[in-house]
């Protein structure tokens, strides 16, 4: 039992799986943005940079109020154009910066109340602005821009008007709450729309990531992971694959029953999570397989982790009274494949020659070198 909470981090009382099921749920359900998603905003973001330099140009020196003029709303609203263009051309290069997503929404807040400030107009279009920030980011980017923006927007207002608060103290009319009243329902429905959206996409991102029974990411999101995972690893870096297959799982399966089986591998998958380090991958790659990746990992610190695996199972096996064992196989990117593919096919192959030869519960490498079955674990550090 010490070897399975071996892994586990100091006062995380959390289970492996657990750790494992908030790990892969978040990477699961994290909506990665791409630039074919963002490219309507930064079409839009500029329209409106070229309505605002039109809306002030049509208006002449008259539409501007008299702490600035028209030369330099121009030149406010041309960076604002550059800024727009600079972060597009960002944006289709690096898609996923939450950091960018962020600013542009703030300086999009800051220029509408710019807009709104130096207009003459009180009712100003620039008002307008607000909702196309709040609902833009919003719809786009989740519940935590929504609310952002609601507060920089609701913020920005309220300095406005207080502000100018002689004129707007002249506009206000029985219309003009109803049009705040509006305004303000358009953003709660906005809101609950975005959660529900939210959600939907949260709980398709986890079924379409999550393995059920065992709660381990599946083998479509390991694929996927596992190429961003790949170019990462530079400057000679290398990931340890493991693969790791039961050993006679289909005798527990036929002696004892499939709801058994299933219990047995969840437990499995629960042993082998409390192993590894929160960065490491673990997959349930098929029936009774399970395909680990070890990021920034050694050889040493691959077989530390092989061995770790296999003890934990052993201590269920006999914890639960049921007699199974597992067979690892062990390589490495980029060392023995090129690919995931071909990196797995070499780790699966070892795992064979492993089962052929013992008959299960052995450890072999890729290059032939094998494990010790024997081997004490205790004490690794990894
Ligand atoms: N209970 C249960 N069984 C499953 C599940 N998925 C696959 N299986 C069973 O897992 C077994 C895998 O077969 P084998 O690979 O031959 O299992 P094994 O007895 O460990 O044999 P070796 O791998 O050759 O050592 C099959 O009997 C499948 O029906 C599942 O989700 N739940």
């Amino acid at each position: 039992m010490n070897q399975i909470n071996s892994g586990r981090r100091t006062g995380d009382r959390r289970s492996g799986l657990e750790r494992r099921k908030n790990q892969t749920g978040k990477q699961g359900t994290e909506h990665r943005m791409s630039w074919e998603d963002q490219r309507t905003q930064y079409w839009t973001r500029l329209l409106f940079c070229g309505l605002a330099l039109l809306y002030f140009n049509f208006g002449g020196e008259e539409q501007v109020r008299d702490w600035t003029n028209l030369q330099v709303v121009n030149l406010i609203f041309l960076v604002f154009g550059i800024e727009i263009l600079f972060f597009m051309r960002h944006a289709s290069r690096v898609p996923h910066a939450p950091w960018r997503q962020r600013l542009t929404m703030w300086i999009d807040i800051v220029m509408a109340s710019f807009a709104v400030l130096a207009d003459t107009t009180i009712s100003s279009p620039g008002f307008l602005v607000y909702l196309m920030v709040i609902l833009g980011n919003g719809m786009r980017y989740g519940l935590r821009l929504f609310g952002e923006a609601v507060i920089g927007s609701l913020g920005a207002v309220i300095l406005i008007v207080s502000l100018r608060l002689f004129d707007y103290v002249d506009l206000f009319s029985v219309s003009a709450v109803f049009f705040l009243v509006f305004f303000a329902i358009i953003v709660i429905y906005s809101y609950t729309l975005t959660a529900k959206i939210e959600l939907g996409r949260a709980k398709l991102a986890h079924e379409r990531n999550i393995d059920a029974l065992t709660g381990l990411l599946n083998q479509r999101a390991l694929v996927e992971r596992s190429s961003s995972l790949f170019q990462s690893q530079e400057d000679g870096n290398s990931v340890v694959v493991l693969f790791a297959d039961l050993d006679g799982f289909k005798r527990v399966n036929d002696t004892h029953g499939h709801h058994v089986g299933d219990r047995l591998l969840a437990g499995v998958a629960d042993s082998i999570a409390n192993t590894v380090r929160d960065e490491d991958l673990v997959s349930r790659y098929g029936g009774d397989e399970f395909l680990l990746l070890l990021p920034y990992a050694t050889k040493q610190c691959g077989e530390t982790v092989a061995q770790r695996v296999r003890q934990a199972i052993d201590d269920y096996a006999k914890e639960n009274g049921i007699d199974f064992s597992i067979s690892i196989g062990m390589g490495r990117y980029p060392d023995h494949g090129h690919d995931l593919d071909s990196v797995i096919r070499s780790v699966d192959q070892a795992m064979y020659r492993s089962k052929l030869k013992h008959g299960g519960g052995g450890i072999l490498h890729v290059d032939g070198g094998e494990l010790d079955t024997a081997e004490s674990t205790s004490g690794m550090t990894y």
